[in-house]
């Protein structure tokens, strides 16, 4: 099957220093909510894996949270295409969990639930910590300049880190070769 695991903030929607922290904040970058709808119809599943660490910083709730998701999956299907699993890690820094990235659980979990390999499937993101997750479990670590991007490609990347504009051009790339 054709899987692109995302990042949220900083690919799919704009990215704040202070957190998304209502649906009204969460808004779409130019470009990603059809880029998604594309690759949605063109057989691709996309799914989404998250550090939400203001969930355990107090700065909003699940309820919210959800609901910034059932926003992504609305305007995707008013495109005629459909979100697949989103994964968020609610934890802290230091609580230690298994999902945070750069920690890869959040991509094991997307991997196992539809049974696919995580070897080099694409990840995007626009945080070096993206991109570590990517690295640890053999995926294709893909960096967007988007949201954090610019300052990433200021860091040392892994090794093999493809780099895109955005996620439109990620779509156009991946439908059309
Ligand atoms: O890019 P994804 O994983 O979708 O989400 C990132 C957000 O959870 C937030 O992650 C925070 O990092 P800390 O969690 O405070 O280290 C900060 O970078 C915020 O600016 C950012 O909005
Ligand atoms: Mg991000
Ligand atoms: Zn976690």
């Amino acid at each position: 099957m054709k899987l692109l695991i995302l990042d949220r903030d900083g690919v799919i929607n704009y990215d704040s220093d202070a957190y998304i922290k209502s649906v009204e904040e969460w808004i779409p970058l130019p470009g990603s909510i059809e880029a998604i709808a594309q690759l949605s119809k063109a057989g691709w599943t996309v799914a989404v894996a998250t550090n939400q660490s203001g969930i355990a910083r107090g700065y909003y709730d699940i309820a919210t949270l959800d609901a910034m998701h059932a926003r992504l999956r609305a305007l995707v299907a008013e495109q005629g295409g459909e979100v697949g699993l989103i994964v968020y890690c609610p934890h802290g820094p230091d609580d230690g969990c298994d999902c945070r990235k750069p920690k890869p659980g959040m991509l094991k979990t997307i991997a196992e639930h539809y049974n696919v390999s995580l070897s080099n499937l694409w990840f995007v993101g626009d945080s070096l910590g993206d991109l570590e997750a990517a690295k640890a479990v053999d995926s294709q670590p893909v960096l967007v300049k988007t949201g954090k991007g610019e300052k990433t490609l200021g860091k040392t990347l892994p090794v093999g880190t493809l780099i895109f504009d955005d996620l439109a051009a990620i779509a156009a790339e991946l439908i059309h070769n």
